[in-house]
């Protein structure tokens, strides 16, 4: 069981017993790098995109499209930028929704994304980061994402994860995304870990036994539960990361966006963060990760790898074929 002070800090006071979790959360596990939440899910953008409620599954935010595009939906929106459904006082993201969006829901694939761009910079001077990306992830997979610097892999999941709105192209993903960045010190707040992984439930009603049987299963799947009652500053950076994973798992995301996660670690972190998810994907078959990385000897964990070149991904196929691909471009595979 949590501590009682625990519910406190994280807010979870208000319990009201039968309610259940229903918000589709798009999580930044990053104070920092928070952004204004977009959850991307279902993108066919015209230049000017307009935004509706989003709950969890692919197929109802389909749903909310025609509400939306017809404006009944009933999601207001509050300080946060969040938009709040006053049906169960529950906070859930605004999504970016066209009128061309596709039901899709038999598709074996996670993410579908089109002719994506976008470009950054300033208000007057921008430059393209994404040139039309095209990309197919398989629902269930562990994804790799390699490229050179620059090549626009951050932004890339930045988009699916609905940090940045791109100018055009379609998106058609799984949702909800957790978001777990490159730096597990800005991501694991809070002095414990079962306080740390409870942490973005705490915009939920739920129970108190709910919320432990979530943070337990997080930890669990990413090999972590033995260490659910110990202080955060005591675990290696690895172990960090797993309850950064842990903490966005515990929100019960359908799509992982994974950012460099083993830049900062030693060999052995590398690989138990490395096995973490490929234990989350081999499991949890509704879940997909995407991750992104420079270190080649993390292919073996790939389901399938993607390479990126100029905001574009050049290749796609195994992991085997991603290395006979790099080695002809003369990396050091
Ligand atoms: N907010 C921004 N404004 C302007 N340019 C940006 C912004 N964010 C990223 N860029 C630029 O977009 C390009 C792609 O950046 P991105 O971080 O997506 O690349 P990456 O492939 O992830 O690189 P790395 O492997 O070094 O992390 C870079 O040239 C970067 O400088």
């Amino acid at each position: 069981m949590l501590a009682g002070g625990l519910r406190g800090a994280l807010g979870l006071s208000r319990v009201a017993s039968g309610e259940r979790r229903t918000a589709a959360p798009h999580t930044p596990r990053c104070p920092a790098d928070s952004a204004p939440s977009t959850s991307s899910s279902h993108l066919a953008l015209d230049p000017a995109p307009y935004s509706s409620s989003c709950h969890r599954s692919r197929t109802s935010c389909i749903a909310s499209t025609s509400s939306s595009s017809t404006g009944t939906t009933s999601t207001g929106s509050n300080n946060s930028g969040r938009a709040s459904s006053p049906a169960g006082g529950i906070t859930v993201p605004p999504a970016i929704l066209t009128k061309s969006a596709v039901r899709r829901t038999s598709s074996p694939n996670s993410v579908i994304v089109h002719n994506l761009r976008l470009k950054l910079g300033s208000r007057d001077v921008k430059r393209p980061v994404l040139n039309g990306v095209d990309l197919q992830v398989r629902r269930g997979s562990l994804h790799m994402l390699l490229g050179p610097n620059g090549c626009g892999k951050s932004t890339l999941l930045k988009v699916l994860g609905g940090l940045l709105v791109p100018d055009s192209g379609l998106i058609d993903a799984d949702q909800p995304s957790g978001f777990v960045f490159q730096n597990p010190d800005h991501q694991v707040v809070m002095p414990t870990v079962a306080a740390d992984v409870a942490f973005g439930l705490g915009r939920y009603v739920l129970a108190e036994e709910e919320v432990t049987a979530a943070v337990r299963s997080s930890l669990r799947l990413v090999n972590m539960e033995d260490f659910m009652y110990r202080a955060t500053h005591t675990l290696s950076g690895g172990q960090r990361q797993r309850v950064a994973i842990a903490g966005a798992l515990a929100e019960d995301p359908k799509l992982l966006l994974l950012d460099e996660l083993t830049t900062f670690l030693d060999r052995e972190d590398q690989f138990g963060v490395l096995g973490a998810v490929k234990n989350i994907t081999s499991e949890r078959k509704d879940v997909t990760a995407i991750w992104v990385t420079h270190r080649f000897e993390e292919l073996q964990f790939a389901d399938a790898a993607s390479y990126m070149e100029n905001g574009r991904v050049v290749f796609t196929g195994t992991p085997d074929e991603a290395k006979a691909y790099m080695r002809k471009l003369g990396a050091p595979v």
